[in-house]
């Protein structure tokens, strides 16, 4: 008999709750608890616990809320490469990143603009990547399951981290990006249920931004991608910078197109959290 995804989902999500296949840190307990109390371990019926819940017309409270995975990693890790894998699932949204409104805002180009002077238009990309990323969080969703790229929390954590870390964004900039984000974190739905982190040398992901060839990308050199790297490195891996949103499943993403589509069709119950 065929499982509805979302009933899958529920099953594995509460099973894999006592696994040891996800990097666990200490933040990510409280949402682990959250999920277990959250998620029937038969349907998926929800039992009150984190999500919003409506009366299903049969006494039982149904969930309204998808189950949210982020897919993470380094510039031309494979990111859209994996969401295309999973574009043809069955009760899955996919949303990849809104690079062309990145590229493109009434014709203005805060991407490219950031490239060729990030002192002083960090955080005017940063602003409206925020923004479009908050708009992919909050859209209200149809199917059991939505997969992004990306996230808010790494535009905060990974990009503007590294702006102000590496001396290109003053401080009152970074003051404000960071009011903004704690605001939106506080007062909107940004939960994350699961964390998909594509790990890649800085050298695969040179090799890859090359043979993309994005303009805008001419410009960045293989330190900006160690830096880059590091910072996920210190957020998902070894979970000492930031607090980190959801459990993470780590992914070596090093190997050939053929190899990683391969992998996410054998690890395909995991990473949809099935
Ligand atoms: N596993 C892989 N092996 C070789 N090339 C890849 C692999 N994954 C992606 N690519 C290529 O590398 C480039 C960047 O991949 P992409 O999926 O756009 O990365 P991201 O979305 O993380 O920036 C693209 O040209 C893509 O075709
Ligand atoms: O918060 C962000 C997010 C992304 N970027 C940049 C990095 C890349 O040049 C593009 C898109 O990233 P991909 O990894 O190729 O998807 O946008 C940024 O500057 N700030």
């Amino acid at each position: 008999m065929s499982v509805p995804l979302a009933a899958r989902a529920c099953m594995r999500l509460s099973g894999r709750i006592q696994t040891s296949a996800f990097h666990l840190g200490a933040t990510t307990a409280p949402v682990l608890r959250r999920i277990a109390s959250a998620l029937c371990s038969s349907c998926n019926i929800m039992h009150g616990g984190m999500f919003s819940s409506g009366s299903a017309g049969n006494g039982l409270k149904h969930r309204e809320k998808s189950t949210l995975i982020c897919v993470e990693g380094n510039i031309a890790s494979g990111k859209t490469s994996c969401l295309d894998f999973f574009s043809n699932t069955a009760d899955l949204e996919v949303y990849k990143e809104p690079v062309a409104k990145w590229r493109n805002v009434r014709g203005h180009n805060p991407l490219g603009l950031m490239y060729q002077d990030p002192n002083k238009w960090g955080l005017t990309l940063q602003t409206y990547v925020q923004l479009t990323m908050l708009d992919i969080h909050t859209k209200p969703s149809i199917s059991p399951v939505k997969m992004m790229e990306r996230s808010i929390y790494s535009a905060k954590y990974i990009f503007v981290e590294n702006l102000y870390q590496s001396g290109k964004m003053p401080e009152v900039d970074y003051a404000i990006l960071t009011e903004w984000f704690e605001w939106i974190v506080k007062n909107t739905d940004t939960s994350v249920d699961l964390i998909v982190y594509l790990q890649t040398s800085p050298e695969t992901c040179y090799q890859r931004l090359k043979k993309r060839c994005r303009e805008e990308e001419r410009v960045i050199p293989l330190e900006y991608l160690y830096a880059i790297h590091n910072l996920y490195e210190d957020w998902l891996v070894k979970q000492t910078s930031f607090p980190v949103p959801a459990p993470v499943l780590v992914i070596d993403a090093n190997k050939e197109l053929e190899e990683m589509n391969r992998h996410y069709e054998e690890n395909r119950g995991s990473i949809l959290s099935l």
